[in-house]
């Protein structure tokens, strides 16, 4: 074996050797240099004044692109290892990238109950700026470097979705740069049809340079009851009914450990606790989350109250069960005394140095998927992970699709509850092919007029797509747009054939 060789093999079969010396404290520097410049920023108060010039910079990109003969599509210039999405999109090296550099957060109107954030700010910039404030999004949803612009032209999922719905059901307006360099806002009242178009439109409707979210009050807790359920028809029945009442359960989740067994979890946030029982999950040396859930399943059920912040992020250190294919020991008390402060490795610096033989790795033997099924059919679509896949834990997170336009709409007119399946990690069962389950998977779901998460592979036809989003109201928004020469379909940037 030559040097490359021995590298390679080195990096594939230990790979936690060089996320430990390199990604860890990489990963430290590359938090602490974005806070340092966060910092400075926010003293200055230079966000908002540099807000209107940095529009005004994309919209001079898209009018240089039309006087170049707007030859090639546009996306935004984000390189795709910088992203949380699972892959990066090949489109990147050939379309005219549009540098969208807006990542600071504008302003928060306590009376209109708003914050107005740029496109990049993420999930872990707003936890830090509104739970100072005593406010925080009806939905946060987990892993603190997703960004507002990724989740709004993606989606966005939290346990508080059974709630409020989706990510995108939170946000009141968006401010985009359009095809031939105008900037417009959309609101429920002011241009509503682009308003609705835009959720899971991959950018491909215009760029988004800003938008309004709503904030609702923050309590210091979440006081959070940990239900563990040994037989698969408890399992569903306890967690369909905490889905069912939103105005008793303000959170709702489950973890699945087996078949058969798993913990639901309902929470409410608190001002007051009982001290004994707090649990301040980010200090550095606690569990990781789901392996402390997984006790509750021999301990039986109890409760406990976590800082808020810390609920939000409480997935975030083992990035759900990812890490541990990637550091094994991760969640040994002596690693996370001495190194949990590090943890987790930034995803984009994971995806920037990953090896073609890891990404082979991930794309042969671990499935990433997030699939969104109506209640009802929680039973069977486990059955169906089940037969297929045998890879625990799954995560249950209920939602509501509510009946506003756009590409998902309840397809029985009226609102209806759905669970978000997601699954991460290695499958066992011995047919596990990633294609062939994945589209034995992806057909089941659109069965049951289901829908996938896009951040992940998907290997549906267009036409399979095509069935599954309504595209009624995107159709017509890119033609009136004329975005056809500006922007690829929302399938040309997420089918698996465009993406590495
Ligand atoms: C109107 C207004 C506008 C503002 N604009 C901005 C702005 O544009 N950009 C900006 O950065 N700040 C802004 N701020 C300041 C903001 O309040 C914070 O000071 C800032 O985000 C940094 O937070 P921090 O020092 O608390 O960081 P930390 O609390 O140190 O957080 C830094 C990072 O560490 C992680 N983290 C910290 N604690 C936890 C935890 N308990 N669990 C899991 N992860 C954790 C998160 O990833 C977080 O992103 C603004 C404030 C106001 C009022
Ligand atoms: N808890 C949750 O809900 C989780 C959600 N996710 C998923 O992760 C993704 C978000 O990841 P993140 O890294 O934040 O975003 P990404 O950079 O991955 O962006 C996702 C898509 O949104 C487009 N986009 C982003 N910003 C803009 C903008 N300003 N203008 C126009 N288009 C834009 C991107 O376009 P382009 O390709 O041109 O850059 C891309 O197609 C979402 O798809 C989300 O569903 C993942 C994990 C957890
Ligand atoms: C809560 C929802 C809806 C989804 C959570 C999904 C996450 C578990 C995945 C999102 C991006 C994924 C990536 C990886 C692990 C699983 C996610 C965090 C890797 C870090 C796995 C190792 C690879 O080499 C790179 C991956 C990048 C994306």
């Amino acid at each position: 074996m030559g040097d490359k060789g021995l590298i390679e093999h080195v990096i594939v079969n230990h790979r936690w050797v060089f996320v430990c010396l390199f990604l860890l404290p990489m990963s430290v520097v590359y938090d602490f240099v974005f806070y340092l410049r966060n910092w400075i920023v926010f003293k200055l108060s230079s966000a908002p004044k540099r807000h209107q010039q940095r529009v005004a910079d994309v919209q001079t990109q898209v009018r240089k692109w039309i006087n170049d003969g707007a030859d090639t599509q546009m996306c935004t210039a984000r390189p795709g290892w910088a992203t949380v999405s699972f892959r990066r999109g090949k489109y990147k090296r050939t379309m005219r990238k549009i540098s969208v550099n807006l990542v600071d957060i504008l302003s928060v109107d306590a009376e209109k109950r708003l914050v107005r954030v740029e496109p990049l700010v993420s999930m872990g910039q707003i936890t830090a700026t509104l739970s100072k404030l005593g406010w925080t999004l009806p939905v946060l949803p987990e892993l603190d470097d997703l960004t507002v612009g990724g989740l709004i032209m993606g989606c966005g999922i939290e346990t508080s979705s059974h709630k409020y719905g989706l990510f995108q059901e939170t946000c009141v307006a968006y401010e985009l740069v359009l095809a031939d360099g105008s900037l417009i806002r959309c609101s429920e009242d002011e241009n509503p049809d682009l308003f609705h178009a835009v959720p899971w439109s991959y950018g491909t409707l215009g760029l988004l340079v800003a938008a309004e979210l709503q904030i609702v009050p923050a309590k210091k807790y979440v006081k959070l009851d940990y239900i563990p359920t040994y037989t698969r028809e408890s399992m569903v029945t306890t967690f369909t009914e905490a889905a069912a009442r939103p105005e008793k359960n303000e959170f709702v989740e489950c973890i699945v450990f087996g078949n058969d067994h798993g913990v639901v979890m309902t929470a409410n946030m608190t001002d007051t606790c009982e001290p004994e029982k707090v649990n301040v999950l980010s200090r550095h040396w606690k569990p990781w989350f789901y392996k402390h859930v997984e006790t509750f399943l021999s301990r039986g059920g109890s409760s406990e109250y976590i800082p808020l912040r810390d609920y939000y992020h409480r997935h975030t250190r083992s990035l759900f069960w990812s890490l541990q294919d990637i550091i094994s020991f991760g969640n040994h008390p002596v690693f996370r005394w001495l190194f949990g402060w590090m943890v987790p490795p930034k995803i984009s610096l994971i995806k920037l140095t990953q090896l073609e033989a890891v990404k082979r790795l991930y794309e042969e033997r671990q499935m990433i998927q997030d699939m969104l099924v109506p209640i009802n059919k929680l039973n069977e679509s486990l059955d169906i992970f089940e037969a297929e896949t045998q890879l625990y834990p799954l995560w249950l997170c209920p939602m509501l699709v509510k009946t506003t336009p756009g590409f998902i709409q309840p397809k029985r007119g009226k609102e209806e509850m759905f669970v978000d399946i997601g699954a991460y990690g290695a499958p066992k069962a011995p047919q596990y092919h990633a294609e062939t389950t994945t589209r034995l998977i992806e057909e089941y779901v659109r069965s049951v007029d289901g829908y996938q998460m896009l951040y992940a592979d998907t290997y549906q036809t267009e036409e399979e797509f095509r069935r599954m989003f309504n595209h009624t109201l995107y159709d017509k928004m890119r033609k009136q747009l004329d975005c056809e020469k500006a922007f690829p379909q929302v399938y040309g940037k997420v089918n698996k054939k465009v993406r590495e």
